[in-house]
C-alpha cells in the first residue's frame, strides 16, 4: 500500500518536491553543483527512466571497488586472481552485444542532408516520439547512476564537459576509467556552463521479484544523436561503443558538429609522441585509421630501429585546436584505452600488456583455471580454459575462446611509455597526420601528400576491408573517410568541406601539420603480410619524421598518387626482408589505382552538390597524373 502510494507519486511529476525528498541523491547533486540545467536535466531523466535509486557519482576508487564487488557478489562479474591482475574483473557480454550497432546508430537533423548519406537519419520529433515510450520506466527496478564527465583535461580551453545518466554499473566503472568523471569534473561545470546531456539505458527493466541477468540489454537498440542540441540518447546495449557515451557517441559524433560550428577538428586518431634521441627533437604525430586497424599498436609501439622513441597520448581519438601561434594543438579527449584484446601479445605490444596488469576491465576474453584472462594471439593456447559465451573451451573447440571484438578497459596512466605532456591541458603541437586502412593491394607502405587539399583528399580517400569492430562481413573492402564513416555527425561531403577550410582558418599554411597514408596490411599472392608491421612501422615514422624538416623533396620522389620514399630514404638496417617484397610493397599499379579511383568517384556522387568542388579537382588531378604513368 506505502509502495504503490510512493510509486503513484513518484511517478506524478508534480509532487516533485515529495520526490526529492525521498531520492536525497538529487539532494547530493544540488549540493555539489550551482548549474540549474545539470539539475533540471537529471530530474527530468529520472522522471521519465522511474528507477528506484538515483546514485550521483564521485568517481571514488571506493566507489569503483564497490560497484565491482556489488556485481561480482550477483555472479555478474568475475574477479581476476588478484596475485596475477590485481583489481580487475572480467564480464561476459550478452552473446547479440558485442559490437557497436551502425544499423541503429542516428544522426537526427531537422534536415535530412544535413546528416548526410553516410548516416541513418530520422527527424528529431519523430524520434523522440519512438524513443520516449521506451525510455519510460525503463530503469524500473534499477538504479539511476549519475555521472559528470570531462573529455580531456578538467579545464583545459580544448576539453569538454558531459553530464552522463545509466541503469548500468558496469558501464559506470568502464566511464571511471576512460574519462575524468565524478566531483572534479562536476565542479569544472561553472553555474552557466553548457554541457552534452547523455541519456543511457540498457532497456531491460526489472518487475518486482524479477531476477536480473549478467548483461541485460535489449534486442531493439537506439544509438541516438541530436547535433542540434549537442545531445545524446542510447538504448538497448552495454558494449563500449554504444554506451560509454563519453567515447564515440560524444567525443566523434557530437563533437565532429561542435568543431565544424567553432573551427576545429574531432577525428578518430591516436596521438603519439616521437623523439629523434640522437638530436633530441621532438614531433607529436596524429593517425586515423579505422576500427581495428592499428591505432592503438601504432600509438605505443617500441621502435626496432635505436635511436627513436614513441611516446602515447591518445589511441582512439583526438582533438585538435588552432594555438595563438597558428599551429594545431591536440589533446586526447580520453583517461583510458579501450582496446581490441586479440592479437596483444608481449611481441605485438609490450606496453599494451603492461598497460592491462592492474585495474582493467576485460569484456568477452577467454579465462584460464587459475582465473586470469587469455586471448588469440597472446601466448601458447591453455589446455583448457573458459570461452567468452562461459563454456569449457580447449584448442580442439575449433572456435575461438574470445571474441574477435573482445576489448580491454585500463587507465592510460598505466601505460609505461606514457607521454609526459598526455595531461597537458594546452594539447601538444601536431607535426604530421597519418591516414591508413587496412588495404591487402593497391596501396603502397607510406606515400605523402603534395599539400593540405591533397592530404584532405587522401583522407576522404580512406578505405579498409572489415573487422569485427562493427557489424558486417568480414574482409569486404567499404570506404571510411578519414576513418570517420561510423563516427562523423553530419553529412561527410560538408565535413571534406570543413577539412579544406582548415587551410583558410589557419594563419599560416605552412604550419599546418603534413600529411601521409600508409598500409602496414599489404598481401603477397600467397595471401601473406608484405610487411612486418608493429615495432617495425618505426621506419616509416622516421621516414615520416624526416620528411617534416625536409626542404622541397628531400627524401622523397614524386609518384603520381603523392611523394614515395626515394631511393634509401628508409631506414631497412638489420631488417629481413626481400627485394621483391619491398618492390611490391611500394609498387604502383596504375589500374588498380584507376579501379579505385573509379569507385571513389561513384561513392563521392552520392553527396551530390555537398561534395566540394576541390575533391572533384582531386579526382580529376590524380587520374591525369595516373594517365600520364
Ligand atoms: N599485420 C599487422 N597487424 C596489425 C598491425 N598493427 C595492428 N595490427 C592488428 O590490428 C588489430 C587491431 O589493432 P588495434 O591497434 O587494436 O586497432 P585500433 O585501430 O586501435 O582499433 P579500435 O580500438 O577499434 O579503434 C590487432 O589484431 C592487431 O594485432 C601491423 O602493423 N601489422
Ligand atoms: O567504439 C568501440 O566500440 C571501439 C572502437 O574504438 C571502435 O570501434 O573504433
Ligand atoms: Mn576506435
Amino acid at each position: 500500500m506505502l509502495k504503490s502510494a510512493i510509486i503513484k507519486n513518484y511517478n506524478n511529476s508534480v509532487l516533485l518536491n515529495h520526490y526529492t525528498k525521498r531520492f536525497y541523491s538529487i539532494d547530493t547533486l544540488k549540493s555539489k553543483t550551482n548549474n540549474k540545467n545539470v539539475i533540471n536535466w537529471v530530474e527530468e531523466q529520472a522522471k521519465l527512466c522511474k528507477p528506484d535509486k538515483i546514485h550521483i557519482c564521485d568517481g571514488s576508487n571506493e566507489e569503483f571497488e564497490r560497484l565491482t564487488s556489488e556485481l561480482v557478489q550477483k555472479g555478474f562479474i568475475t574477479k581476476l586472481n588478484p596475485n596475477k591482475r590485481p583489481n580487475s574483473f572480467l564480464a561476459r557480454s550478452d552473446p547479440s552485444d558485442v559490437a557497436r550497432v551502425e544499423s541503429s546508430t542516428f544522426i537526427c537533423t531537422k534536415d535530412k542532408v544535413d546528416a548526410g548519406p553516410n548516416n541513418n537519419w530520422k527527424d528529431p520529433k519523430d524520434m523522440k516520439a519512438t524513443l520516449n515510450p521506451l525510455f519510460d520506466g525503463c530503469m524500473k527496478g534499477r538504479t539511476m547512476y549519475v555521472m559528470p564527465y570531462s573529455m580531456g583535461p578538467i579545464n583545459s580551453p580544448i576539453s569538454h564537459v558531459g553530464v552522463q545518466v545509466t541503469d548500468s554499473p558496469f558501464v559506470v566503472c568502464n566511464m571511471k576509467i576512460m574519462t575524468r568523471m565524478g566531483d572534479e569534473a562536476l565542479k569544472s561545470i561553472k553555474e552557466n556552463d553548457k554541457f552534452v546531456p547523455c541519456l543511457h539505458s540498457v532497456g531491460a527493466p526489472l518487475k518486482e521479484g524479477q531476477k536480473d541477468v549478467a548483461w541485460p540489454c535489449n534486442s531493439k537498440k537506439y544509438i541516438v544523436h541530436y547535433p542540434e542540441e549537442y545531445s545524446i540518447a542510447s538504448y538497448g546495449s552495454g558494449y563500449g561503443g554504444n554506451a560509454l557515451l563519453g567515447k564515440k557517441c560524444f567525443s566523434l559524433r557530437i563533437a565532429s558538429v561542435m568543431a565544424r560550428d567553432n573551427g576545429w577538428l574531432a577525428e578518430h586518431m591516436l596521438i603519439l609522441g616521437l623523439t629523434n634521441e640522437i638530436s633530441g627533437e621532438k614531433k607529436y604525430v596524429a593517425a586515423a585509421f579505422p576500427s581495428a586497424c592499428g591505432k592503438t599498436n601504432l600509438a605505443m609501439l617500441t621502435p626496432t630501429i635505436p635511436g627513436w622513441k614513441v611516446e602515447t597520448v591518445g589511441d582512439d581519438i583526438c582533438w585538435m585546436k588552432f594555438g595563438k601561434d597558428g599551429r594545431l594543438y591536440a589533446i586526447n579527449p580520453e583517461n583510458g584505452f579501450f582496446g581490441v584484446a586479440p592479437g596483444t601479445s608481449s611481441s605485438s605490444n609490450p606496453n599494451a600488456l603492461e598497460a592491462i596488469k592492474k585495474n582493467t576491465l576485460f569484456t568477452n576474453v577467454a579465462l584460464t583455471s587459475d582465473n586470469d584472462v587469455w586471448w588469440e594471439g597472446l601466448s601458447t593456447p591453455p589446455m583448457k580454459a573458459v570461452d567468452w559465451h562461459g563454456n569449457e573451451w580447449s584448442p580442439q573447440s575449433g572456435i575461438p575462446a574470445a571474441h574477435p571484438n573482445s576489448r580491454f578497459t585500463a587507465p592510460i596512466s598505466q601505460c609505461p611509455v606514457i607521454d609526459p605532456s598526455w595531461n597537458d591541458p594546452k594539447g601538444v603541437p601536431i607535426s604530421a597526420i597519418i591516414f591508413g586502412g587496412r588495404r591487402s593491394s593497391t596501396i603502397p607502405l607510406v606515400y605523402q601528400a603534395f599539400d593540405w587539399k591533397h592530404g584532405t583528399f587522401m583522407g576522404a580517400s580512406t578505405a579498409s576491408e572489415l573487422t569485427a569492430a562493427a557489424e558486417g562481413t568480414l574482409g569486404q573492402l567499404r570506404h571510411d573517410p578519414f576513418a570517420m564513416l561510423p563516427f562523423c555527425g553530419y553529412n561527410m561531403g560538408d565535413y571534406f568541406g570543413h577539412w579544406l577550410s582548415m587551410e583558410q582558418n589557419s594563419k599560416d599554411a605552412s604550419k599546418l601539420p603534413k600529411i601521409f597514408y600508409v598500409n602496414w596490411f599489404r598481401k603477397n599472392k600467397n595471401g601473406k603480410f608484405l610487411w612486418p608491421g608493429f615495432g617495425e612501422n618505426s621506419r616509416v615514422l622516421k621516414w615520416i619524421f624526416e620528411r617534416c624538416n625536409a626542404k622541397g623533396e628531400e627524401g622523397a620522389q614524386q609518384s603520381p598518387i603523392g611523394y614515395i620514399p626515394a631511393k634509401k630514404s628508409l631506414d631497412l638496417d638489420g631488417l629481413d626482408i626481400s627485394k621483391d617484397s619491398l618492390r611490391e610493397l611500394f609498387s604502383i599499379d596504375k589500374n588498380e589505382w584507376l579501379n579505385d579511383l573509379s569507385s571513389m568517384r561513384k561513392y563521392c556522387s552520392q553527396f551530390g552538390n555537398r561534395l566540394p568542388k576541390e575533391i572533384e579537382n582531386q579526382m580529376n588531378q590524380l587520374e591525369n597524373r595516373l594517365n600520364e604513368y
